[in-house]
C-alpha cells in the first residue's frame, strides 16, 4: 500500500510516528538511505534536539523527474546519534595573524580536483 508519494521536484514531510529521546550532550541527525539517493530522493537537514519530545518527521526532496512512492513499513531514513563538542564560541573583531591557516578562505574546489 502506497503511504506517501513525493512528486518530482517537490518537498514532502513524512511523520514516522516514532519518538526517540536523544541523550543530553548529543543530537540526532537524519540521513538519507543510499538506495533513495540513487533515485534522486534526499532527506533534507534534520537535526533532532535532545529536548525534543515529538514524533520524528522526515523531510524529503525528490530531485528526479519521477514521482517516488513510499510504502507502509518502508525504512525511510537513518538516524545518527552524534556527540556535541564541549566548546565555546569566541567573537573576534579581526582574524589575528597567528590564527591564519594554509587553506585560508579557500573552498569549493580550491585545492583542485
Ligand atoms: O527533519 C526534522 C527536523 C526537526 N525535527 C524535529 C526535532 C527537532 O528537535 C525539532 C526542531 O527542529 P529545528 O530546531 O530544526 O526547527 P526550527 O525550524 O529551528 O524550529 P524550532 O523553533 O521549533 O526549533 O523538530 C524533525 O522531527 N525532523
Amino acid at each position: 500500500m502506497v503511504a506517501c508519494v513525493i512528486p518530482p521536484g517537490e518537498v514532502r514531510m513524512i511523520d514516522t510516528n516514532i519518538m526517540v529521546i536523544i541523550p543530553d550532550g548529543a543530537y540526532g541527525r537524519l540521513a538519507s538511505r543510499s538506495s533513495h539517493c540513487l533515485h534522486g530522493v534526499f532527506v533534507q537537514g534534520g537535526v533532532i534536539d535532545s529536548d525534543y519530545r515529538g514524533t520524528i518527521k522526515v523531510v524529503f526532496y525528490n530531485s528526479s523527474k519521477e514521482p517516488y512512492e513510499f510504502f507502509a513499513g518502508d525504512r525511510i531514513a537513518q538516524l545518527l546519534i552524534e556527540q556535541l563538542a564541549d566548546t565555546e564560541a569566541e567573537e573576534l573583531p579581526v582574524l589575528a595573524p597567528e590564527l591564519a591557516s594554509t587553506r585560508g578562505s579557500g573552498g569549493f574546489g580550491s585545492t583542485g580536483r
